[in-house]
């Protein structure tokens, strides 16, 4: 990445930004290829939910994830640069393009702050390929045309765009200084407010009634002729409403509900948005360590304080709950076991509590040795037993056997790369795909020896919950 010493916006004049982007277009000439111009800046505080949801087009890709509990959030919408792939080595594809990219980059600004400079954001599909015509390919990487960022007190905004040699100079200065003028001064005055739907009409399960419990007690005997130890069974229901849903009037109820859990959505551009509120980190890299995270095992929450310390207790010593739990960890170790890394964990799983459900959790963190990427990272780990299986291969040949509807991006990797290396990555679980006036929701819990397809309905009932009190006005 080229990071020439120029501060087109900060006193800048209209004058300034021209001259700049004249540089970069006579750079665009002299290597032969489009340069990447990205253009950062500090803002006051702004919320990126707000204002994607003041500019957001159903015909334009938007990204969003925000984490109160976490104190970030970014919204990024339409496309500077994008790449799709699909296959075994996706995210090596991925890794190549960013490299590729970054080299033919011009970026200006506070690049050591948070979320300054080009961000690469990812929606990957559970499976490595994806059957035609879904809303997501395998894998889609995008930089934003605008991306709005909040990490603690301080809100950047970015501008990028792809510069050919021939590009028309004034009128792109004319674009980015206009844009420059809006994020400095947000107007949020001019949002379209858009109401969530009342009430479902209908909700439909996919494959029926019966496909659930089926799945469920075909995959108990096949665990115990040792076949294999665990696989995440996933439901999904259709819901279908008289007036369109809109994501963002549903992600306001999702970051206020669950401010622990990641709430996203992610927009194809073609009127689609998978959208929800995770609980699950695949990965986050930054400052020289990795974190990670085991998540498996679940309950209820319980209505009195001492019914739900009930259900927490019981969780905790729940031997099923344990098994499940650390089948998941010790996948993890295991799969990171290459990277010689020292890996920190606590000897015990913690409670994770949701509004909705409590669940086993156990933080893993490490220092990373220079040279671990972070997408290498993502590769080891997808899919962790918390939402595929173990052993992988027999588990995942189940799971697509058993299952009534292609998973699409739910419990893909969702995130984004930054231009440093660093990264974060979640698991896109209590997700639903919106398409107009139907919401496709999943929910999956994982199956061991022990495990009743009754219980594991209900589970899956619960997490569902976590969405539909939002999708709808019910
Ligand atoms: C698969 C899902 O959740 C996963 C399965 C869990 C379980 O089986 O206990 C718990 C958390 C998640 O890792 C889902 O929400 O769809």
């Amino acid at each position: 990445m080229k990071t020439p010493p120029v501060n087109p916006t900060g006193s800048a004049t209209p004058e300034a930004l021209r001259g700049f982007l004249a540089q970069c277009a006579a750079e665009a000439r002299s290597v032969g290829r489009p340069q990447l111009v990205s253009i950062s800046m500090a803002v006051d505080n702004l919320d990126p939910l707000a204002v994607l949801e003041s500019i957001f087009e159903p015909g334009e890709p938007h990204f969003y994830a925000e984490r109160p509990a976490a104190g970030f959030g970014v919204a990024g919408a339409e496309v500077a640069v994008e790449f799709n792939a699909a296959g075994a080595d996706r995210f090596a594809a991925a890794r190549a393009f960013i490299d590729r990219t970054l080299a033919d980059t011009i970026a200006v600004g506070p690049l050591a702050e948070p979320f300054a400079g080009p961000h690469f954001f990812f929606a990957a599909g559970f499976a490595d390929d994806a059957p035609a015509g879904g809303a997501f390919p395998a894998l889609r990487v995008q930089v934003p045309r605008w991306q709005v960022a909040r990490r603690g007190d301080g809100t950047i905004a970015v501008a990028n765009v792809l510069l050919p040699g021939d590009a028309p100079v004034d009128l792109v200065t004319a674009k980015i200084w206009r844009a420059h003028g809006k994020f400095g001064a947000f107007d949020y005055s001019r949002a379209k407010q858009k109401a969530r739907p009342s009430a479902p009409q209908r909700a439909e399960e996919i494959g029926g009634a019966e496909a659930y419990p089926m799945a469920v007690r075909q995959a108990l005997a096949e665990i115990a002729r040792g076949d294999y130890q665990k696989v995440v069974l996933a439901r999904a229901l259709r819901y279908t409403t008289a007036e369109e849903f809109h994501p963002m009037g549903v992600l306001n109820h999702l970051r206020q509900r669950y401010p622990e859990c990641y709430s996203f959505s992610i927009a194809n551009g073609r009127g689609q948005s998978f959208i929800g509120a995770s609980p699950e980190r695949l990965v986050r890299v930054a400052g020289g360590r990795m974190h990670t995270a085991a998540l498996a095992g679940s309950a209820p929450r319980g209505e009195t304080a001492s019914e739900d310390a009930a259900w927490a207790q019981a969780l905790l010593q729940s031997e099923k709950d344990l098994r499940e739990h650390r089948l998941v960890l010790d996948s993890i170790v295991g799969r990171l076991a290459g990277l010689d890394l020292k890996l920190e964990h606590a000897a015990q799983p913690r409670l994770l509590g949701l509004a909705n459900v409590h669940h086993l959790h156990t933080p893993i963190s490490a220092s990373l040795p220079a040279g671990v990427d972070i997408l290498d990272l993502v590769a080891r780990l997808h899919p962790t037993p918390a939402v595929g299986g173990a052993p992988q291969a027999p588990a995942l040949a189940a799971l697509q056997r058993l299952e009534a509807f292609p998973r699409g991006l739910y419990a893909g990797p969702q995130g984004w790369v930054d231009h440093q290396g660093g990264g974060e990555f979640f698991v896109g679980i209590r997700s639903a795909l919106i398409d107009g006036r139907t919401a496709t929701a999943y929910a999956g819990a994982g199956i061991v020896a022990g495990s009743e397809p009754e219980k594991e309905f209900a589970e899956t009932d619960l997490k569902f919950n976590a969405l539909i009190g939002a999708l709808t006005q019910s």
